[in-house]
């Protein structure tokens, strides 16, 4: 996918934001997990969140949630800032702002069949238990799930079925944001690329925009409009997807793209072009390099 900003009018957008957590533990200061970030997304768009492991990916999706301590700059959703809003705003907003999390398998209550994991957002909302009954059938055809599902329990699923569930959850309340935070990566690879169909055909169908967190680069190129590369806690790159993921300008993302695996055997061709691009790019600016040395 391409796009550039000015093709979708701004949901959110993310300016100068700061997030520290409070020292404990083997960390006896305070933790600046989060500097200088600007990000925007636009209503119906997707911008992917690359990064290798503890580069903040996950800590700036839970601080547009707000369940991260923002120190500075603001989140302003739909114009408003609600980097410091409160428990009462907050609720209010969860019907704009949602999330799936990465493992199926912990994300959902055992206990409850899945009828009532769906209707659980929609009865705090104060929808009536026929509204939410009907609201639940729309939610399983929507993901693609049996009806049957409703009186069944996680534990019957399989763990893309349990994604589905999620995904489902997260749509009840027709939210305009969803932080998506690697939703695929505890998938296998076919059923990855399945359920990345279904949040791209939800996204046709409903227009939502997604804050969509991987570490791969195959799954976020595949999914975004545009994509944000994380390094130790401040973002180094940006743009459209398919630039940023196929012929990156800064050298950390450049390293990213010739270390990160390739799964799929569709893509391995593509991506050893990419690669020997990148390599011959490389090569050729430390020639540069050793001339002006
Ligand atoms: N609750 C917390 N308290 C203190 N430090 C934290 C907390 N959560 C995250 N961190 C630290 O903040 C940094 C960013 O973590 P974060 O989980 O956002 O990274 P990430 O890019 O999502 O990593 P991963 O891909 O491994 O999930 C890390 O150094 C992590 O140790």
């Amino acid at each position: 996918m391409t796009s550039t900003d000015a093709a979708f009018k701004d949901l959110l957008r993310v300016e100068k934001l700061a997030v520290e957590y409070p020292g404990k533990g083997f960390r006896a200061k305070p933790f600046r997990a989060l500097s200088d970030i600007n990000i925007s997304i636009g209503q119906g768009e997707t911008l992917g969140l690359v990064g290798e492991s503890g580069s903040g990916k996950t800590t700036l999706g839970r601080a547009v949630l707000g369940l991260a301590p923002v120190t500075g700059g603001k989140v302003i959703f739909e114009g408003n800032d609600i980097s410091q809003a409160t428990r009462k705003e907050r609720r209010k907003l969860s019907r704009d702002l949602q999330v799936v999390f990465q493992d199926p398998y912990t994300s959902l209550n055992p206990a409850l069949e899945i009828g009532d994991i769906l209707a659980e957002p929609l009865s705090v909302q104060g929808k009536s238990p026929a509204e939410a009954k009907k609201r639940v059938r729309e939610l399983l055809d929507q993901v693609g799930l049996p009806a049957d599902a409703i009186s069944r329990l996680p534990r019957e699923f399989s763990g893309g079925q349990r994604q589905r569930v999620a995904i489902a959850r997260a749509l009840a309340l027709s939210p305009k944001l969803i932080v998506c935070d690697e939703p695929v990566s505890a998938l296998d690879l076919s059923t990855q690329a399945v359920v990345l169909d279904l949040f791209l055909q939800i996204q046709r169908d409903t227009g939502v925009s997604y804050l969509f967190v991987s570490h791969d680069l195959d799954v976020v190129r595949h999914i975004s409009h545009r994509v944000a590369v994380m390094y130790r806690g401040g973002i180094v790159e940006q743009g459209p997807a398919d630039v940023v993921t196929r012929n990156p300008e800064h050298p950390y993302t450049q390293r990213l793209l010739l270390a990160s695996p390739v799964p799929d055997p569709d893509r391995q061709e593509q991506r050893r072009a990419d690669r020997h691009r990148l390599l011959e790019q490389q090569r050729q600016q430390n020639e540069q390099a050793a001339v002006l040395a």
